[in-house]
């Protein structure tokens, strides 16, 4: 029989997932979502055709959980579903922070449980999805596991100690992409391009560099030399980048996003 498996919480990236299974052939029959809100849950059965259950139900009648809920609200969601779930249904979890630890604490039967850094291109099935065993988790838990996440991108096994890199980087990675081609829409507007054709140049630019950087093998600084003319016009760009000490920056930012995550460790605030 189908492993039916249950998203609970599906708002940004649950619904990102929710889509990519179906996308990935998953039949509805074997799907069941859990929103907080009704009108929420009318619009995913409206838009999905998936059933819409409580949390306890989810608990009951799913072999697997998705569970992708803020960190914050993970704690309530667990209480909810603790009397309910089965010890040996297997619990994934797509929250930024939280440790395997805190969900085996709370769900006392010793149920398998991994953790899973995705990013929103599983909207596109170009997300990458980063995958970490818990204590009673095994090999075949994390092989159910990449079956959910390897049709909607890449999938990467790290220990969990790397998880809070991981998500500095890759889960919240596209938002740094797109506040980059914003930046750079605004450049073209302030150099007099319209900024549809901005926006278009730009996105361009961003999907052959990306498709280079990935087919080449080349490292990023060759790719980026063989822009760079002598005596042209990229080399007076990289110079202002590093007045400006972007590369700090970048390296800032990602630390603090890595920082953000060892604080959502706790599901507080
Ligand atoms: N967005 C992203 O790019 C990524 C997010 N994540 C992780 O995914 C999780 C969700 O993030 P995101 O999708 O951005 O957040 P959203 O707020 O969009 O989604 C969370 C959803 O959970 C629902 N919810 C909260 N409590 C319950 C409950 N008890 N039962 C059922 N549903 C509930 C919320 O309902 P309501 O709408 O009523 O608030 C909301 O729809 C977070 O833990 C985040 O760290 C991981 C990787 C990438
Ligand atoms: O910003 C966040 O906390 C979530 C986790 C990774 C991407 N979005």
């Amino acid at each position: 029989m189908a492993q039916k498996v249950a998203v609970l919480g599906t708002g940004k990236i649950g619904e990102a997932l929710l889509s990519g299974m179906i996308r990935a052939g998953w039949s509805t029959d074997d799907l069941l979502v859990t929103a907080r809100r009704p009108e929420r849950a009318e619009a995913l059965r409206a838009r999905y055709g998936v059933e819409t259950v409580t949390n306890a139900e989810a608990a009951k009648s799913a072999d697997t959980l998705i569970l992708a809920v803020k960190p914050q609200d993970m704690a309530a969601l667990l209480s909810e579903l603790a009397p309910h779930l089965p010890a040996d249904r297997l619990v994934i979890s797509a929250a930024a922070g939280v440790p395997t630890s805190f969900f085996e604490e709370r769900l006392p039967g010793g149920n398998p449980v991994v953790r899973v850094m995705p990013n929103t291109p599983v909207l596109v099935d170009e997300g990458m999805s980063v995958i970490s065993a818990g204590t009673h988790a095994t090999e075949d838990h994390l092989l159910r596991t990449e079956a959910i996440f390897k049709p909607v991108g890449k999938t990467l096994r790290v220990p969990e100690s790397q998880q809070d890199a991981a998500t500095a980087l890759s889960g919240s990675g596209p938002a740094y992409f797109y506040f980059l081609v914003e930046a750079m829409t605004d450049a073209g507007i302030l150099l007099g391009l319209p900024r549809d054709k901005a926006h278009d140049l730009i996105v361009q630019a961003a999907i052959g560099a990306a498709v280079m950087l990935r087919d080449s093998g080349e490292h990023p600084v060759k790719l980026r030399e063989a822009v760079t003319s002598p005596a042209g016009t990229t080399i007076n760009a990289i110079r202002e980048l590093e007045k400006h000490g972007v590369r700090h920056a970048l390296i800032a930012a990602l630390e603090a996003a890595r920082d953000r995550s060892r604080e959502l460790a706790s599901g507080e605030g």
